[in-house]
């Protein structure tokens, strides 16, 4: 059996990480993708269990004091965390796991699992990430304030992560993200 890693992948929002992970996860069935816990409500077609689980501040807390979550944050004004067991289940049996998470929770990661592989996605400019946020069409103003504010001081830490990414061609961000995953983590 292989040895089991963690991988982390982080960047402003907007920046493409999900649509990132998406042709990376249909291309790597192999990886495992930790689905987080939010306190966010849902956006359109968005699945309970696929996307995130979603769940109220109060049952969000409890997690927290109970220590269900590997890392957690407050992001644009919800909670997001890692649920434990099942990233620790999977790493024991080998698999390589894939977080999708924010700034601060990669600094708690960085932290507790120093040999994580920790990725980070770099809009081509600022401007480009604002018009990705609004084309989605899925963020009310005030979230794509919060989320253009938070964005500056995120692409500032870039240099913190082990590898920084620009995704600008789709498909030249994913190869870069398959080299790092595949060679890098190899090693
Ligand atoms: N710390 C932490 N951040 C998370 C987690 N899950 C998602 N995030 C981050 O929370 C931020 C907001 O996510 P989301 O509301 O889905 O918005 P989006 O990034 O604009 O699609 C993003 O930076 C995600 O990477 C988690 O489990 N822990
Ligand atoms: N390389 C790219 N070029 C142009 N648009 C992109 C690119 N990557 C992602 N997008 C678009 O940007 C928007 C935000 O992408 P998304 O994956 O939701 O970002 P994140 O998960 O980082 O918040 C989506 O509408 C997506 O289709």
């Amino acid at each position: 059996m292989g040895k089991g890693r963690l991988i982390v992948l982080t960047g402003p929002s907007g920046v493409g990480k999900g649509t990132l992970l998406r042709s990376l996860l249909a291309r790597h069935p192999e990886l495992y993708f930790s689905v987080s816990v939010t306190t966010r409500s849902p956006r359109p077609g968005e699945i309970d269990g696929k996307n995130y689980y979603f769940v109220s501040r109060n049952q969000f807390e409890e997690m927290v004091t109970a220590g269900e979550l590997l890392e957690w944050a407050e992001f644009a004004g919800n909670y997001y965390g890692t649920p434990k067991r099942r990233v620790k289940e999977h790493i024991q049996q080998g698999q390589w796991v894939i977080l999708e998470i924010e700034l601060e929770g990669a600094r708690q990661i960085r932290k507790n699992f120093p040999e994580a592989l920790r990725i980070f996605i770099m809009p081509p400019s600022v401007s480009e990430l604002e018009n990705r946020i609004r084309g989605r069409g899925q963020d009310s103003e005030v979230a794509i304030a919060r989320r253009l504010s938070h964005a500056q001081a995120e692409i500032a830490a870039a240099s913190e992560f082990d590898i920084q990414i620009v995704n600008d061609d789709l498909k030249d961000a994913l190869q870069a993200i398959e080299d790092a995953i595949f060679t890098t983590a190899n090693c």
